[in-house]
């Protein structure tokens, strides 16, 4: 019988600020799949599994089922639970609006798409909180994972695991994901991942409260962004954060919001003044652009490892975007802008 579905995965934009590795939005940008799957059809393809793709990276992305960051993760998930393949005639058509390696969580988003499609086509019915275990196998920090899988504006740490567990967890990607085998299938079984590694509260949203994002027109990749980050930080700097973050996460619940609260609240000494090499015009973009010179603007910030800004404002969008990309412009950067808002029910499955 011919079963059909839509996946459907929000962006997220990770750390707000001060909340790095732990604070997300999920933002209404929508990764779609649409899946058919019809058995009396069969592609010419090992994993019986035709990808198609429309928007962000329709130019870079692999279409090849175990190279696809999408399909590798469902394949991961289908193997973990003792399945090698999709069945015979799964067709995924993919349409991407999530520009890729910007800060807006496109990994975040494909991973989610994949551990659900792994989900649906084995009929494994895991819940999404197991699911978020799968997740975290592959990307292993929470934030954007848990915005787009949860919705909403959420906080989320990493369960100290045990010493077996945290084996599992620390095994190298590659023996995660099924390598591409160039068709060939290598017969690995990945290791199940442990149980509740992530956890998570969703907090409340100002309904005045909407996320201007503005997009510069190059790449940066999560990893580039990590590496010129320190692996040790001064008590003064992490404090710093600890108490913004703690009052953060309360200001931007509280209607009307408090520009003199939250502008402060969303300053950071443990990503953002490391990545300005990375950022042409950051430290200036953060600091110049102010609830006093933009009334209206409640807090600004690198949106997860940038290069995106991300503008948490009540009114006078086009305004605050527009001064944002004349600076980006002097420094030859030119960028896009969209208004979003937290995609609050996260991650979705409709059956046609
Ligand atoms: N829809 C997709 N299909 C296949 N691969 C994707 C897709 N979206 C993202 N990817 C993969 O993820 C990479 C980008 O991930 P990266 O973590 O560097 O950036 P990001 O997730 O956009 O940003 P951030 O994590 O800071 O929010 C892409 O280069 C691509 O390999
Ligand atoms: N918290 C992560 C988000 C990027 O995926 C970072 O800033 O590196």
């Amino acid at each position: 019988m011919t079963r059909s579905f839509t996946i459907s995965v929000p962006a997220s934009s990770a750390n707000i600020g001060p909340g790095f590795d732990v604070l997300g939005i999920s933002l209404t940008l929508y990764l779609k799949l649409d899946v058919k799957i019809d058995p009396a059809v069969s592609y010419e393809d090992p994993h019986n599994c035709k990808i198609t793709y429309e928007g962000e990276g329709a130019e870079s992305v692999p279409l090849v089922a175990d190279n696809n960051l999408i399909t590798r993760t469902a394949l991961y998930v289908l193997r973990c639970n003792g399945i090698r393949t999709f069945p015979t005639g799964t067709h995924v058509n993919v349409n991407n609006p999530i520009p890729l390696g910007r800060g807006l969580g496109s990994s975040g988003a494909a991973v989610v798409a994949g551990v659900i499609l792994g989900n649906e086509i084995g009929k494994l019915g895991f819940s999404k909180q197991r699911m978020l275990d799968y997740c975290l196998m592959i990307e292993r920090h929470p934030d954007n994972i848990t915005a787009a899988m949860m919705g909403g504006f959420v906080g989320s740490y990493l369960r100290e695991l045990s010493a077996a567990d945290l084996e599992r967890i620390e095994i190298p990607l590659a023996e995660v994901l099924p390598e591409p085998a160039g068709g060939a299938d290598t017969g690995l079984v990945p290791p199940e991942p442990p149980m509740n590694i992530g956890h998570h509260i969703k907090y409340g949203w100002a309904k005045e409260i909407k996320a201007i994002a503005i997009i510069p027109n190059f790449e940066l990749s999560t990893a580039t962004s990590r590496d010129v980050l320190p692996t040790a930080y001064t008590r003064k700097d992490a404090i710093f954060n600890l108490q913004r973050l703690s009052v953060l996460t309360t200001a931007l619940t509280r209607s009307p919001p408090d520009a003199d609260l939250i502008y402060p609240a969303m300053q950071d000494k443990l990503h953002q003044p490391y990545r300005k090499t990375l950022v042409p015009g950051l430290t200036e973009i953060l600091a110049s652009v102010t609830p006093k010179t933009h009334p209206g603007l409640l807090g600004i910030c690198l949106s997860g490892a940038g290069p995106t800004i991300l503008a948490l404002a009540t009114e006078r969008f086009e305004e605050i975007a527009q001064e944002i990309l004349a600076r980006f412009a002097k420094e030859k950067i030119q960028c896009t802008w969209k208004l979003l808002e937290p995609a609050d029910d996260g991650a979705t499955v409709t059956e046609h």
